[in-house]
C-alpha cells in the first residue's frame, strides 16, 4: 500500500493571497493562561486562501454554495499529468493524453516556483477545453495554480465554463514531487453553509 502525500499548501501567516484579499492569521486567542484549561485558536482567511475548492456561488450569484457541492467528487480515483510551464492549457496540450473515463483530472504545471509570492500571470486555461474534458468524463479539474483564468480577468470565462460542464475545480494544489500516473485523491471543503469556497487538505496516493 502506498503512503499518502500532502499536496496543499501550508497556512501559515505569511501565506500568499489573492492581490487585496484577507490575509490569513491564526492566533491564540484565548491562551492556556488566560483560560485556565486550553488554548483556543482563532482563524482570519479568505475562503480562497492556498488549496481550496471553488463553488460555483463565487462567481455565479444563484451558483450552488459549497454546501451543495456532493462530496463525493473530492475523493476518489484521479489521474495527474505533468505539463511543465505551459503558456496555456488547452485541446493541444493535452492532445498526447489517453483521458477517457478520467473523472478527477490534476494537472501539475511547475509555474507557480515562489509559493511566498503571489505570481502577476499564470498560463491561461482555454475555456473550450471545459465541454471537451466533460466528454471524457472529468468532474473535478484540479491545478497548481491560484486561478483557472487569468488574474486579471473579470470575466473568469474558464469558471464558467468549466461549470456550466459540470467540472469542479479545485485550486492551488501542490504537486511539485507528484509523478505523473493514477491515485486516489481526498480533498473535501469544509461544511460551511453559505460559502463561495473552502480550503482544503488534499492528499493523494499511488494506486
Ligand atoms: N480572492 C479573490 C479576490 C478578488 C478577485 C478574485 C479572487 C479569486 O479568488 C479568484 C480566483 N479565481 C479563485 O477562485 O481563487
Ligand atoms: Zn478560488
Ligand atoms: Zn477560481
Amino acid at each position: 500500500m502506498y503512503p499518502w502525500i500532502d499536496i496543499s499548501q501550508r497556512l501559515e501567516n505569511q501565506i500568499a493571497v489573492w492581490p487585496g484579499d484577507t490575509p490569513f492569521i491564526y492566533k491564540v486567542n484565548w491562551s492556556k493562561a488566560e483560560s485556565g484549561s486550553v488554548n483556543v485558536g482563532q482563524i482570519t482567511m479568505s475562503t480562497h486562501t492556498g488549496t481550496h475548492i471553488d463553488a460555483p456561488f463565487h462567481f455565479d450569484d444563484n451558483g450552488k454554495k459549497v454546501i451543495d457541492l456532493d462530496v463525493n467528487l473530492y475523493i476518489g480515483k484521479a489521474r495527474v499529468i505533468h505539463l511543465p510551464n505551459p503558456s496555456s492549457i488547452g485541446i493541444k496540450e493535452l492532445s498526447g493524453y489517453e483521458l477517457d473515463g478520467v473523472t478527477r483530472l490534476l494537472i501539475r504545471t511547475d509555474f507557480w516556483k515562489d509559493r511566498q509570492q503571489f505570481p502577476n500571470t499564470i498560463p491561461e486555461i482555454e475555456p473550450e477545453l471545459a465541454s471537451n474534458l466533460a466528454k471524457l468524463g472529468v468532474r473535478l479539474l484540479g491545478l497548481d495554480l491560484p486561478s483557472v483564468d487569468p488574474i486579471d480577468s473579470k470575466e473568469l470565462t474558464a469558471h464558467h465554463e468549466l461549470t456550466r460542464y459540470g467540472i469542479h475545480i479545485l485550486e492551488g494544489l501542490v504537486l511539485d514531487h507528484v509523478e505523473q500516473g493514477e491515485y486516489e485523491l481526498a480533498a473535501l471543503p469544509l461544511p460551511i453553509v453559505e460559502a463561495d469556497g473552502s480550503p482544503v487538505r488534499a492528499v493523494v496516493r499511488k494506486t
